[in-house]
């Protein structure tokens, strides 16, 4: 059942020593035995673990429980806890969703779509900026509040109070700092109409919007912003009775009676309202926007972090790991294709008991039935716990979830004084939490919640789950009760962090942070918002970020907030699990849907409870698909951001539980989620970049399990298919006749020069953005004549930043790098020039010179994930050529050369840029020569003295 499988020689868990040993990863494949698991007493009970069946209870136990502990739920009406719990099994069964089939199906699905039915560009509703009251969870039914004219409304009470005698000194300036609040407020709705932006809180809503201009994060803009409320009162108003006029409708304003609140809780509930405009943000794309530039404009209040010094560092290498040969360790790693770079000290455990975990957290790992750590587990959690920063990669459901929670609930646990305090009832006092979890989308926000569970029971802490779509109001009061762990959404973070000028929340004591997939954190939309959450926190805390791909560069991003960290990558960046059996069927739009049912008909024949999600681009495009699929006999229901929170959490419980078999989502759904039994992954519509066709695929064959996917590319889609072709190359897998075919066509595209390349995820987000930023400073130039201006702005960081980057792979670091290790330079000349003509060759290729490498470094350079980097990120081929020489010879006339790289490409940058990504991976390479060497009290590396 947990049989790890190799096809076409791809490497997985099941080639290494973890996987031999780790009944989990592959209990049949135990051969031979290395002796130093002869001598581990773990590992002698994993071996009678292996006999065993894997039992995985966790599912169970957070559906049997509530998302939220019982006093958290307690305190709830009915229906919100409907909002937070997934249906009780009872209701299961008798869910007359269950028992009937197409026609309750039909109206299920019909009225989560028409939820989603709102048009695009309804000024009626853009400019309902009255926000809903707390006491109102429907989202679905717009609020009819008269319309007042603020103005008068703010003089007529005040005027009251004036002549009753009610205005004092005090009550006037809050009046004042409300009235100025609401005219802010006013005029961010009427300003944002106009803007045009591009980030967002979750993954599929950047979609459906356009994406121009930054309006953003620093602090110098706040004054502007005022300056400009103030100075265009009379276009807001212009502007407003235009929309009104286009609108037939009048702009509703914030209610009097909360303007003129005066008791400092009143006070909050004017932020709370001012926020919760943003609950149904997904709704509606231009109020999303609006929503957007405002959370981009505010300041998080700044807190004077906690200095308290706390304990990072709770891992004491056992015995039995520090007893094992560094080979013994290199081999593990080797085989396993792990990659580990930065100032990384301590080797992997094999057992879950190695860590040295107190016995309360080890109990809920054996309630959890995990016999052994994974290979990211193995690897991780001795740095994690040792007080590191990190960024781990492993492919998707190879459990990187623990990885990260085990240590940050070991955190939590060690500072116990100071977790007394996040426990208050003092409605005045913020809420400050210890630990942070970020992610990109809600529905992975709730799903991390909720394995948080067994830890928050075992131990009374407390969790608060906080994203975008529910009401804030009841966030916020759950956070007033204190909290432990903060799991959430960046926007929804933001907007809590800045309720009541920080008085709600504030993150000056987290000393744990965790950025799940990191690498959508970074992306477009994204990177600003946890910049800015990212400064609050106190400085000198522990972050780590997960993903199962992290494009390179991202990685000037990440180090901007960890502190020295040290990367693990298991396998490759984007790597596709071998456990999923990759289909594809090249096919035109209109061929589609018969196949999709001839797909889901020989699935279902063979497993009849297996569930499936079907991936399609458009939120419309999921809402038809489901429909059809409904009205075919396969009950089904849609998801998107385009739907309101309470449905997407239920839709995500409902395939869970498997009330439901069937899910057609847009990408929203491609990160994280983790669902038992998803043996079907179909790509309706082809992902337009690797990372997210890596996820989509990934939320099959999970945990050791075997899963299948089948991808639909039209003719058009070339692009498509080179990248899948990519992916496939590096995975080892075999690539289909017709898929080659096509992804050939846009090589010869490429190649005449017809299209331009932009690979993936980072070029979608990080391009994007850098082209905004180059836009910027051309724009400035030619506003200062030449001179870009003399503050430091965040663009001028990024290229410091680049620069520094740069600075590290050129000539200089390299011949630093060799001089240390003894090896002339001359050794591994780079040869650029242009290749012969002929329909084979590429019109740039440079050569690297290897052979005179140690072999270590050699390795480094060339194996599969160095390679595969490189190819991924310029789109170069590289061919080892030549024969090993060694040390001292030379070819003799008419002999093959040297050892070398070819690098071809199709412009001469491109091959100097992978020239570049392999001196860079050479002076690691070297550097782990040298330090192996010094480990071994050697001299620091002569020249093939090493191995
Ligand atoms: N040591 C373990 N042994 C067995 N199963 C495990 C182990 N650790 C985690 N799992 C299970 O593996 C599954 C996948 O784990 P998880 O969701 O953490 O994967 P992931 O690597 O984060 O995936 P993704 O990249 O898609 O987010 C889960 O069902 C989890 O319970």
């Amino acid at each position: 059942m947990y049989r790890g499988n190799n096809r076409g020689g791809g490497r997985n868990y099941s080639d290494s020593n973890y996987g031999r040993k780790n009944p989990y990863w592959n209990p049949n494949h135990g051969q031979r035995e290395d002796n130093y698991y002869n001598n581990d007493p773990y590992h002698q009970n994993n071996t009678y673990q292996q006999q065993q069946p894997m039992r995985s209870t966790r599912y169970s136990n957070h559906y049997n429980s509530h998302h939220y502990d019982d006093r958290l739920n307690s305190q709830r009406s009915p229906t919100q806890n409907h909002q937070y719990s997934s249906p009780s099994p009872a209701t299961h069964i008798t869910s007359p969703y269950r028992q009937t089939d197409t026609s309750v199906s039909t109206s299920l699905s019909n009225t989560t779509t028409s939820n989603s039915s709102t048009p695009v560009h309804n000024f009626q509703e853009v400019t309902n900026i009255v926000p809903s009251s707390s006491s109102s969870l429907n989202h679905n039914e717009p609020k009819k509040i008269p319309t007042v004219d603020l103005k008068k409304e703010r003089l007529k009470v005040w005027k009251m109070k004036k002549d009753s005698g009610t205005v004092n000194k005090p009550s006037m300036m809050k009046f004042k700092s409300n009235a100025s609040r609401s005219k802010k407020l006013h005029h961010k709705k009427v300003l944002s109409l106009k803007s045009n932006l591009f980030s967002e809180d979750d993954e599929d809503s950047t979609q459906s919007k356009s994406a121009k201009t930054d309006t953003s994060v620093d602090g110098d803009k706040k004054d502007d912003t005022n300056k400009e409320i103030e100075n265009n009162d009379a276009d807001i108003d212009s502007v407003v009775s235009l929309l009104a006029k286009s609108t037939r409708n009048s702009v509703q304003t914030v209610p009097s009676e909360s303007v003129l609140a005066e008791d400092e809780d009143d006070l909050i509930m004017e932020e709370e309202q001012e926020v919760n405009d943003s609950d149904d943000e997904t709704k509606d794309p231009v109020k999303l926007l609006q929503t957007i530039n405002e959370r981009n404009k505010k300041l998080i209040p700044e807190h004077d972090p906690n200095t308290t010094p706390f304990v990072k560092s709770f891992y004491q290498e056992s015995e039995f790991i520090k007893n094992l040969k560094d080979s013994e360790v290199s081999s593990l790693r080797l085989r396993d294709g792990i990659v580990i770079r930065g100032r990384h000290k301590t080797r992997p455990v094999l057992t879950w008991s190695q860590l040295g975990l107190p016995s309360s957290l080890l109990g809920i790992v054996e309630d959890m039935s995990f016999d052994t750590p994974t290979p990211i587990q193995c690897e991780t959690l001795p740095s994690i716990m040792s007080g590191l920063d990190l960024i781990g990669i492993a492919k998707t459901g190879s459990g990187k979830t623990l990885a990260f929670l085990l240590p940050l609930f070991r955190q939590i646990l060690s500072n116990e004084l100071s977790r007394s305090s996040t426990h208050h009832n003092n409605k005045n006092q913020s809420c400050e939490p210890v630990a942070l979890i970020m992610t990109p989308t809600r529905e992975l926000a709730v799903q991390i919640f909720k394995e948080c569970d067994p830890f928050f029971k075992k131990f009374g802490l407390r969790g608060a789950c906080c994203y975008g779509g529910q009401p804030i109001n009841q966030q916020i009061g759950e956070l007033k009760k204190g909290c432990d762990l903060i799991v959430g959404t960046p926007g929804r973070l933001i907007d809590l962090l800045c309720v009541n000028g920080g008085r709600c929340l504030n993150f000056s004591n987290i000393r744990y942070a965790v950025l799940d997939e990191a690498d959508r954190m970074f992306d477009l939309g994204f990177e600003p918002q946890v910049m800015k959450i990212m400064k609050s926190l106190r400085p000198d805390r522990q972050t780590v970020m997960f993903s199962a791909t992290f494009p390179p560069k991202m990685e000037a991003l990440a180090k901007k907030i960890l502190h020295n960290p040290v990367e693990i990558m298991i396998g490759a960046r984007n790597l596709v699990n071998d456990s999923i059996k990759q289909k594809f069927e090249i096919l035109n739009d209109d061929e589609k849907f018969n196949k999709l049912l001839q797909v889901l008909g020989e699935f279902k024949s063979k497993d009849t409870k297996g569930k499936v999600i079907i991936f399609a681009d458009t939120q419309d495009g999921c809402d038809k698909l489901a429909t059809q699929l409904v009205s075919r006999g396969y009950p089904s229901i849609s998801l998107h951001g385009g739907k309101d929170q309470v449905d997407r959490d239920a839709t995500i419980s409902y395939l869970k539980d498997g009330i439901i078999d069937i899910i057609v989502a847009t990408s929203v759904a491609s990160r994280g989620l983790d669902i038992k039994d998803l043996n079907l992954v179909v790509n309706y519509d082809s992902p337009n970049h690797m990372e997210d066709y890596v996820h989509r695929v990934g939320r099959t064959g999970r945990a050791g399990k075997e899963g299948e996917s089948y991808t639909f590319v039209t003719p058009a889609q070339d692009k498509a298919a080179h990248d899948i072709v990519k992916l496939l190359e590096l995975s080892n897998q075999p690539v289909p006749d017709k898929l080659a075919e096509l992804a050939n066509k846009f090589r010869q595209k490429l190649q005449k020069g017809d299209v331009k390349y932009s690979s993936g995820f980072s070029g979608k987000g990080l391009e994007k953005l850098q082209a905004i930023r180059e836009e910027h400073r051309k724009l400035e130039k030619e506003l200062f004549d030449g001179d870009s201006g003399s503050g430091s702005t965040d663009d001028d960081a990024q290229k410091q930043d680049d620069s520094t980057t740069d600075n590290d792979t050129s000539d200089k670091a390299t011949a630093a790098a060799v001089a240390n290790s003894g090896i002339s330079m001359d050794d591994f000349k780079v040869i650029y020039g242009m290749a012969n003509s002929g329909p084979e060759s590429s019109s740039y290729h440079a050569k690297l010179n290897i052979n005179d490498l140690p072999q270590m470094t050699r390795w480094h350079v060339t194996n599969r994930e160095s390679m595969g980097k490189v190819i991924e990120m310029t789109s170069c081929s590289v061919t080892t050529k030549g024969r090993f020489y060694p040390a001292g010879k030379s070819p003799a006339e008419g002999e093959d050369p040297k050892l070398y790289l070819l690098i071809e490409g199709e412009t001469d940058s491109k091959v100097r840029e992978a020239v570049e990504m392999f001196k860079e991976l050479l002076i690691e390479g070297l550097k782990q020569v040298k330090d192996s060497a010094n480990a071994k009290g050697g001299n620091g590396g002569g020249k093939y003295t090493i191995y």
